[in-house]
């Protein structure tokens, strides 16, 4: 059973883009932990509300609120973005940096660095410069750079939008196991089938609104709102 527990809230959100708004007016409580899939059409605004949700895009109005301190909101938060984003430098050093940005000790960041390259089949890369590594073998060096520190929300936007079955079902695994380990994984996706398998829970937006949320087995079992029920039905959506 995943915790119920509030986590964040928004009052009133709203984000306008060249004097349009695509986000809102939102007012959203977030719940707990296990996977909360983000699901809409194109430009629906899912996106925004992840960046809005780890506090890194620009509120037009309104204001969101974390029930842990602010100040320690960026730190336990981590964000995977739908292009893998990391340094020109090797793998080794792509795992190592955000554990020398807490200050671990060096012995502690080898060990944490071995394990996590271990976790996603790079053991034998370290030194391999990540620009070379495949697209598959990026997105997981960016999953696991994002929990290396042990993140208690970890926000991923289409994580496996470009990837093959394979390297989906990896990533998966690895989300997975950073959930059962109590992570809250916030995140979508475009694959209905990869909603199906991961969510605890859904939020459906349309039109920079929630325009359904719930239990995950019921929202797929008996969506109620016309949008929903048309993007389940694989039907356009204008
Ligand atoms: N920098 C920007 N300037 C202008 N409009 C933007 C900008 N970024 C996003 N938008 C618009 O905001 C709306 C919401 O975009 P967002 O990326 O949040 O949607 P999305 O649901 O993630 O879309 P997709 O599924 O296509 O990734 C879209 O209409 C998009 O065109």
């Amino acid at each position: 059973m995943v915790s119920q527990d509030l986590y964040a809230q928004l009052n009133g959100v709203v984000v306008k883009r060249r004097g349009k708004a695509v986000l809102g007016p939102l007012d959203l409580d977030l719940l707990g932990g296990g996977f909360t899939i983000v699901l809409g059409p194109n430009g629906a605004g899912k996106t925004t509300l992840l960046k809005v949700l780890h506090g890194v895009d620009r509120l037009t109005s309104g204001s969101v609120s974390w029930t842990v301190p602010a100040k320690t909101v960026r730190q336990g938060q981590a964000y995977v973005f739908q292009r893998p984003i990391m340094l020109r430098r090797s793998v080794r050093a792509n795992l190592a940096y955000p554990l020398q940005l807490l200050g671990l000790p060096k012995a502690e960041i080898s060990a944490r660095v071995a394990h996590w390259a271990a976790r996603i089949g790079l053991s034998a890369e370290l030194d391999v410069p990540a620009p070379r590594l495949s697209g598959g073998e990026q997105q997981k060096l960016a999953l696991a750079r994002a929990l290396i520190r042990g993140p208690d929300t970890v926000f991923l936007d289409e994580p496996c939008s470009n990837l093959d079955g394979r390297s989906t079902r990896e990533i998966e695994d690895i989300l997975c196991d950073a959930s059962a380990a109590g992570a809250r994984i916030i995140m979508s996706t475009h694959d209905l089938g990869q909603a199906r398998r991961l969510a605890d829970r859904v939020l459906f937006l349309n039109k920079g609104l929630v325009e359904e949320r719930g239990p995950a087995d019921r929202f797929f079992a008996a969506p109620k709102s016309p949008g929903a029920i048309a993007f389940l039905n694989g039907d356009i959506i204008e």
